[in-house]
């Protein structure tokens, strides 16, 4: 059943751009999508247009039975129901983080205000900053509060729009998977919009790949590394090794065998020591290769065999 549904969106720019092309995305209630695209991709557009921020070229957003009206069609832009974060979303600079997240609460009853922002405070972990501001914290703990402070209301769809980006790699991880066990137990509607694929990953299995305004995959994480439908889709999950005298065909480091009778012959021209192996590249015909040494046993200048089963080979069409 879909709860958020867009149809057919367009956004052109200056009636010339074209920002978003017949773009098409349905979500159930509760469900927690990430979406990967490059700068440019139209990432922001869409979720400012899903939220009632933006007016559209032209398509449709629906939440339920109620359509979406942008900020040409309705007084105040915006609406309550779906809250949109950004990287730079503001948090009131004098208020305490318990004071940011009650403000959007100010015309409920004094009770309900308590309760809703000692919920979020808890489920945030954000107890012990309560009296803090903003500058006093974290950028990891200050987007913790932006995200609370939007959830504050209840809303029935948050858009994370690289809110994240900020953060180092750690602390961003972390608060992922945190956000992530709120979000489900809220049973909050998710876009998470990132150009990470990792990030995406982490935040749901379900993963849509949007490059120049379109919808290029979408689906199971494990379907999209398997089966990616294109070459920038596939490179997206890491190095591609293009197979010598065959077009549009390529192989992951992760699919190679070294071994003495391998099908093709490289010589090692590089390593780099990563965490868990060493990075080589490695010449093979005319291309230059990834390669993964798990056992740190190749030393540069060293011939190799190589090995692989063809049923790996990732094939494109031109
Ligand atoms: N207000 C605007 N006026 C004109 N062009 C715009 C405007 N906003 C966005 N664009 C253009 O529309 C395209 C899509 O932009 P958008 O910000 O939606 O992409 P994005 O995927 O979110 O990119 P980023 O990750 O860099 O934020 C880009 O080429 C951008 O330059």
């Amino acid at each position: 059943m879909s709860f958020l549904k867009v149809t057919e969106l367009s956004k052109h720019y200056n009636n010339t751009h074209k920002a978003l092309e017949n773009f098409s995305l349905q979500l159930p209630k509760g469900g927690i999508l990430s979406m990967v695209g490059e700068s440019g991709s139209g990432k922001s557009s869409l979720l400012r247009i899903i939220a009632g921020l933006e007016v559209q070229s032209a398509g449709l957003v629906h939440l339920g039975d109620q359509k979406i009206l942008n900020p040409d069609q309705k007084l105040v832009a915006g609406y309550d129901e779906i809250q949109l974060i950004h990287q730079e979303y503001k948090l009131y600079p004098n208020s305490t983080v318990e004071e940011n997240i009650a403000r959007p609460l100010l015309l409920y009853d004094k009770a309900y205000q308590k309760e809703r922002t000692e919920t979020l405070l808890s489920m945030l972990r954000l107890q012990d900053h309560r009296n803090k501001k903003p500058r006093q914290l974290s950028g990891g703990q200050q987007q913790k509060v932006a995200i609370a402070r939007a959830l504050s209301i209840e809303p029935e769809v948050l858009l994370l729009d690289e809110p994240f980006s900020s953060l180092d790699v750690i602390q961003k991880r972390i608060l992922i998977e945190e956000l992530k066990d709120i979000f489900e137990e809220l049973k909050v509607t998710v876009i998470f919009v990132t150009h990470e694929v990792e990030d995406a990953m982490l935040m749901s299995e379900d993963l849509v790949v949007i490059q120049k305004g379109e919808i290029v995959q979408q689906g199971k994480a494990q379907e999209l590394v398997e089966q990616p439908a294109s070459e920038y889709v596939a490179r997206l999950f890491g190095f591609l090794n293009k197979i010598p005298k065959m077009d549009n065909t390529f192989i992951r480091p992760i699919d190679i065998r070294v071994s003495a009778k391998g099908e093709l012959m490289g010589k090692v021209l590089s390593k780099q020591y990563l965490l868990q192996y060493n990075l080589l590249k490695v010449e093979v015909a005319d291309e230059v290769w990834r390669i993964v040494d798990f056992q740190r046993a190749l030393t540069i200048g060293e011939s190799i065999g190589l090995d692989f089963d063809e049923s790996n080979f990732l094939k494109f069409k031109a």
